[in-house]
């Protein structure tokens, strides 16, 4: 299929933006529109957007582009996420390479995704009528006409990403690749680049010259592991739980906060180490957000009337406080609506003006009737003298409130649907799928096993490693054109205290990728190092690049005007988030 991609018709260019989240980096970025492109599932989209951000030029030779990749959140504005990275003698140094980032199909930040409009007639034919569920169809009657995919926007993988950015890359006049570079879910892609595309002319099956010179995935694997799909797994059902999901048929006013909140907190969990919450938060007390754990004021008492009146007072005032304390952090509005200020406020004004309502998706706690057991005297005179007595707002650790402002800050900038679109695509990630070295074997939709073009035919396991052995080891000896394509130099980098795409999973490329180099990036932050420990890539990916591509460095370098803007306020901010708190 990639070999067809030469024949489809040019994109053109776009004003933008294509989504509301796009707008967030309006000015930012360009988009390209393409009439066609069919996904490795089979489906056509017509009419696709990608947004793309570049710096520095292409050099006469057409041959200094650097493909940065961007991770799960990310979107092509680098200087917003790597910007340390970007700059005249950094890793991505525009006065020598023509830096190019796109935005992944599926992500909410301009690409072709469930935040965009699905164009109309021309589009994917949507089928409304298979499905039994009266809550689905409900949903989806009231949801009917606002013109976005949401959740039917088709699947997509990461190969598919790595074709269409080439398509990209052509509009661009790119010819060749100096390297590709990305981190995570940028990472899979980075593998997958010179796999897709290992030689210079895809459509020339007589070619014999790399496209690629060399790639530098950090902290990722070959294969989605058992370990990320599950955690992909518990966040997907966060949102599915959230009332307003509504099997994706929300409208964008009224999107699932709380479950994509909730999403956030745990992979957020997953992206730093047990290490970096203990020394950044250990049992610190924070704020409880406002609204959170209210309690009724118990007035004193003057006669033993008035006592028994007020024991059943402070009662009922306990029974309020136990259930305002359970809840505490559910009962408050926390998760806000956009600010007033922004972008996606103007980008959802109806008709008339008006814009997001503030919506407090959980509602609040009822009048809580009297507990079928209830406390005796002794334990209600004992708790009014306890720390927590009606007039003390609730205590929560500082851990906690950390990860709700993150959850909050989330759902300002993301959509449930492109989340559950992305974690898919990631799940679906895996080198050796559908390459060659092994098919399955199937008697009709029943998969009955593995064989190998050696014609052994292993347990299932071992036919997976094999695949992937045999695919990684096409990235270090010869493409798929037998003998004649060198291979890509190739850096693996690995964060020391990754516990999500854990460094035997870089150590594994690193071995069965022959001519790879390893390093170790020394962090106690966990996966998300790649993207916090900016010295030492510069310094480890830098020298890589220099050893590597020491043709495009001995070069005078480009004139570039200074192009980098100084990015204020961050979108993606996993940075500003961990320093400052
Ligand atoms: N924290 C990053 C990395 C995930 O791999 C993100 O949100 O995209």
């Amino acid at each position: 299929m990639a070999h067809n991609d030469h024949l489809l018709p040019r994109p053109r260019e776009i004003p933008g933006p294509t989504s509301p989240q796009s707008s967030l980096l309006a000015g930012r970025q360009r988009y390209l529109l393409f009439p066609r492109f069919t996904l490795e599932s089979g489906i056509t989209l017509t009419n696709v957007p990608v947004a793309f951000k570049t710096w520095g030029r292409l050099a006469d030779t057409r041959d200094n582009a650097l493909v940065v990749c961007h991770a799960l959140t990310g979107s092509a504005d680098v200087e917003d996420w790597w910007g340390p990275l970007l700059g005249v003698d950094k890793v991505f140094d525009y006065s020598r390479f023509f830096v190019v980032c796109c935005n992944v199909l599926g992500s909410p930040y301009g690409s072709a995704s469930s935040c965009t409009q699905a164009g109309g007639e021309s589009s994917w034919a949507k089928d409304g009528d298979d499905t039994a569920a009266d809550a689905i169809m409900q949903a989806k009657m009231q949801w009917d006409g606002q013109g976005w995919w949401g959740p039917e926007f088709p699947a997509t993988t990461v190969r598919d990403d790595v074709r269409i950015q080439k398509l990209v890359l052509e509009f661009l006049g790119v010819e060749s690749v100096a390297a590709v570079v990305g981190g995570s879910m940028g990472g899979m892609a980075v593998l997958e680049w010179p796999l897709v595309f290992p030689t210079r002319w895809p459509g020339r099956t007589d070619s014999t010259s790399r496209y690629i010179q060399a790639i530098v995935p950090l902290a990722t694997s070959a294969r989605h592991s058992a370990w990320c799909i599950s955690w992909a797994e518990a966040q997907r059902q966060s949102i599915y739980s959230d009332p307003l999901f509504k099997h994706g048929y929300y409208l964008p006013a009224e999107p699932p906060r709380n479950g994509l909140s909730a999403a956030r907190m745990a992979a957020l969990l997953t992206y730093r180490s047990r290490d970096s919450f203990e020394s950044r938060f250990g049992r610190r007390v924070g704020k409880a957000l406002k609204g959170g754990g209210a309690a009724l004021p118990v007035p004193d008492a003057h006669s033993e009337a008035q006592a028994k009146t007020i024991d059943d007072q402070r009662r009922r005032s306990l029974a309020h406080d136990a259930a305002a304390a359970h809840n505490e952090g559910n009962l408050s509005p926390r998760v806000k609506p956009y600010g007033s200020n922004s972008p996606l406020n103007g980008y959802f004004a109806g008709p008339n003006g008006a814009s997001l309502s503030p919506t407090a998706t959980t509602p609040p706690v009822p009048a809580v009737p009297h507990p079928p057991t209830e406390l005796s005297d002794q334990a209600v005179h004992e708790r009014l003298v306890e720390p927590f007595s009606p007039s003390t707002a609730p205590e929560i650790f500082s851990a906690q409130s950390y990860l709700r402002y993150q959850g909050d800050k989330f759902v300002r900038r993301f959509d449930a649907n492109c989340y559950i679109h992305l974690t898919r695509k990631m799940d679906s990630h895996d080198v050796a799928r559908h390459r060659w070295g092994w098919r399955v074997l199937r008697t009709s939709n029943t998969i009955t096993g593995v064989v190998l073009d050696s014609g052994v035919r292993p347990e299932s396991d071992e036919a997976e490693d094999a695949a992937l052995m045999r695919v990684l080891d096409v990235l270090s000896s010869h493409g798929p054109v037998e003998g004649k394509v060198q291979p890509p130099a190739v850096l693996v980098v690995s964060i020391e205290s990754d516990g999500l795409f854990a460094p035997p999973e870089q150590m594994l490329i690193h071995e069965l990728v022959g001519g790879s180099e390893f390093v170790s990036v020394k962090s106690s932050d966990g996966h998300d190092g790649f993207l916090l420990e900016f010295e030492q890539i510069n310094a480890s990916v830098g020298a890589f690049l220099r050893k590597r591509l020491e043709p495009i460095y001995k070069r005078p370098q480009l004139e570039v005007q200074h192009e980098q803007q100084h990015v204020k306020e961050s979108v993606f901010g996993e940075v500003e988030d961990v320093t400052r708190w």
